[in-house]
């Protein structure tokens, strides 16, 4: 047996870094009365195992919408126009996400995908102990049982920095940081394989901020969870994150290794979102903005999403989509970054 158990783990260890869910030409459009609002518009991106992906973006450019499907929440006016979510799942073949049936995705959910929705404290029962609230999920998504449920809850709460008591409280007694936290323990109750995260330090004052980000990294190397933190704030991903997805305008435009997007960000989106972070302490300078508007999911414009805003753009980038391809090969022992964009591709005149 306990040979097995270490197996197990050691099996779980040598995982980390795999693919846990492979996004493939994922699009989720929106009816709307002047036609589809196409969100998410083609996004391929991997999620390792073991890692805490940042998802970056301007607001508006489709992070709630990609994050709200792959958990397949999508409502309606909102539908999947097409692609797969292959999740990788410890114990059993790959599955698509997307072609679960109700029963089946009843059981995934929790068990292995968990979710800290925006302005998740307020999503809170007002009406139910929170003790209430922890057995509503454990016993709806577990064989647990009800007693077995109710001796994990103090040691759930521990994790977050909380004591027993506040099992017996209502959700109106606690702070905003204090219920923050609740929904966090709710979250890993089940330790799911991948927990989403959206904005989980929005709306916090700046010391409650603090006090989340260093619980997730936390619980990240305690419980070998693996990670999607979506938040417009770069801070939080320079501080949380492994590695970056920066999207726009529906897509992915770049994914690399945290430093890689801080310090050598490849797309001139990425780069234009990097310049326009206030440096504390540094030299006075004017903040870079991005010119132009963010375009309409109606109507995205041609080619390179980017093209119309961008200050390198070429004739080719408002004809032929760029492909999110390896940009650079040696970058000190980091995995090379992928980038959409004709600055990398022989159609731009470069094959670097
Ligand atoms: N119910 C809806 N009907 C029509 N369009 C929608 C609907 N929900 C979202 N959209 C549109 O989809 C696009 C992506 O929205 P989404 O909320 O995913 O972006 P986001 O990057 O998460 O923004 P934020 O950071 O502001 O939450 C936006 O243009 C938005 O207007």
């Amino acid at each position: 047996m306990a040979n097995s158990l270490t197996q197990r783990t050691e099996e779980k260890q040598s995982a980390n870094g795999s693919s846990l869910l492979e996004i493939e030409d994922l699009k989720v459009y929106y009816d709307t009365i002047n036609g589809a609002a196409k969100a998410v518009d083609g996004v391929n991106l991997t999620v390792r195992r073991g890692e805490i992906l940042g998802i970056a973006g301007e607001s508006g450019c489709g992070k709630s919408t990609l994050t709200t499907a792959l958990l397949r929440l999508t409502q309606a006016p909102g539908y999947i126009a097409g692609g797969r979510i292959m999740f990788h799942r410890m114990d059993g073949d790959p599955i698509d996400l997307l072609k679960l049936s109700g029963e089946e995705l009843r059981k995934v959910r929790w068990r292995n995908l968990s979710y800290l929705p925006q302005g998740s404290m307020n999503t809170l029962n007002p009406v139910l102990r929170i003790k209430e609230q922890f057995l509503d999920v454990m016993l709806e998504h577990s064989d647990m049982s009800k007693r077995e449920a109710e001796k994990m809850i103090p040691n759930l709460l521990g994790q977050v920095n909380l004591e027993p008591y506040v099992a017996n409280m209502h959700p109106h007694e606690l702070s905003g940081g204090m219920k923050q936290r609740v929904t966090l323990a709710m979250a890993i109750a089940l330790n799911s394989d991948l927990m989403v995260a959206d904005e989980p330090t929005t709306a916090l004052d700046v010391h409650v901020q603090r006090v989340v980000i260093q619980m997730l990294a936390d619980l990240r190397d305690r419980l070998g969870m693996t990670m999607i933190v979506v938040t417009h704030d770069m801070a939080v991903h320079a501080e949380l994150a492994d590695r970056v997805a920066v999207m726009y305008a529906g897509d992915v435009v770049e994914v690399g290794d945290v430093r890689q997007i801080f310090k050598a960000p490849k797309h001139p989106y990425t780069q234009a979102l990097i310049n326009s972070i206030p440096r504390i302490g540094g030299e006075r300078v004017r903040l870079a903005g991005i010119t132009g508007n963010t375009p309409s999911p109606r109507n995205w414009p041609s080619g390179c999403r980017f093209h119309p805003r961008c200050p390198h753009a070429m004739p080719v980038c408002s004809e032929q989509a760029p492909a999110l391809l390896e940009v650079t090969k040696d970058l000190n022992g980091m995995q090379p970054p992928l980038a959409s964009c004709h600055l990398y591709t022989q159609a731009g005149g470069n094959d670097e």
